[in-house]
């Protein structure tokens, strides 16, 4: 079987609900509350830029100009030396601190804001139905979790704060300029939340890179792709384990990482707590991760003829 992209993950999101249906039933949770904000202001400046990169290169937290060109030689090196792992799975880079907390606090409000999608709306095209998702909350019934999606293939309008992020993503090269991020699914997960073992499939970019924001914290497994069934969803199969910090992280993982290993985030949790296994490259082993209100935006390209 060919690797799972989203359609074939909801079916077996779909499936697994079911079977768990009659032993548990789904746990409520929240979803984001529609506040309007029609005021975020445009962060996408060459000062909102420097301002990331003294997070992003440890400075000593004083804000200094950095001449333009150096700041795109240091930004370029800040994901090659991020690879973490290398021993057991090449190719996935962490930065554990990226996004100031005044930038996350402005994304978080304005994911806040975004309306919620009206299923009554028509979609007669594929790009119809595009549309009609395009920047809308969606809760997804069967897999515990809220996603809203963003196509800049067909909605060409790129909001500002998205701009910011795409723009960084380049400038680290976590994508190639001929290849830039024009997709970005955004999650939601409260603490108990999380996403089934999948790959992001054969209809993107073989890279995928995620922002965490809003504060929860979690372990993101990689398992092994199976020759026969694609999916590998059995915790003690993991190849490597990280913990994503919910305030600002970026993981950007590429190539095998992203060809031949499935990614997923425990949806089976207690008390809002989960443990790092010894597999984990970057929390000891036992280390009690909080769960907790999560928002992680994906970013990839995904190919033109997958419309
Ligand atoms: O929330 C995350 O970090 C993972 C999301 C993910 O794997 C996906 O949307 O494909
Ligand atoms: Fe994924």
């Amino acid at each position: 079987m060919s690797a799972i992209d989203f359609r074939e993950l909801m079916r077996l999101e779909k499936r697994r609900m079911r079977m768990q249906k009659s032993n548990s039933p789904p746990s409520k949770s929240k979803d984001l509350n529609g506040v309007n904000n029609d005021t975020v202001e445009s962060t996408h400046s060459v000062d909102t830029i420097e301002k990331f990169s003294d997070n992003l290169l440890g400075n000593d937290g004083k804000t200094r100009p950095l001449h333009k060109d150096i700041l795109d030689d240091q930004l370029s090196k800040v994901l090659e030396n991020s690879q973490v792992g290398a021993e057991v799975l090449r190719d996935v880079f962490y930065i554990e601190k990226l996004l100031c907390p005044n930038f996350e606090r402005k994304l978080t409000q304005w994911l806040k804001s975004l309306p919620t999608i009206n299923n009554n709306e028509r979609n007669v095209t594929s790009t119809g139905g595009i549309v009609k998702y395009h920047g809308k909350w969606k809760r997804l019934d069967f897999a515990r979790r809220s996603v809203a999606m963003f196509d800049f293939r067909v909605v060409k309008e790129i909001p500002p704060l998205l701009q910011v992020l795409i723009d960084m993503l380049l400038r680290i090269k976590a994508f190639p300029g001929t290849h830039p991020p024009n997709h970005v699914l955004v999650n939601e997960y409260q603490d108990q939340e999380g996403i089934m073992a999948h790959t992001d499939g054969p209809m993107y970019l073989d890279r995928t890179a995620t922002f965490s924001i809003a504060g929860g914290d979690v372990l993101f497994n990689f398992t092994k792709r199976k020759p026969d069934d694609g999916v590998d969803d059995d915790s003690n199969n993991d190849v490597m384990q990280l913990k994503l910090h919910g305030n600002g992280s970026l993981v950007v993982f590429t190539d095998d990482a992203y060809t031949n290993h499935c990614h997923s985030i425990n949806d089976r949790i207690h008390n809002s707590v989960e443990y790092a296994s010894c597999k984990c490259v970057n929390a000891v082993e036992g280390e009690q991760i909080q769960r907790g209100h999560r928002l992680s935006l994906t970013f990839r390209h995904k190919f033109e003829e997958a419309i």
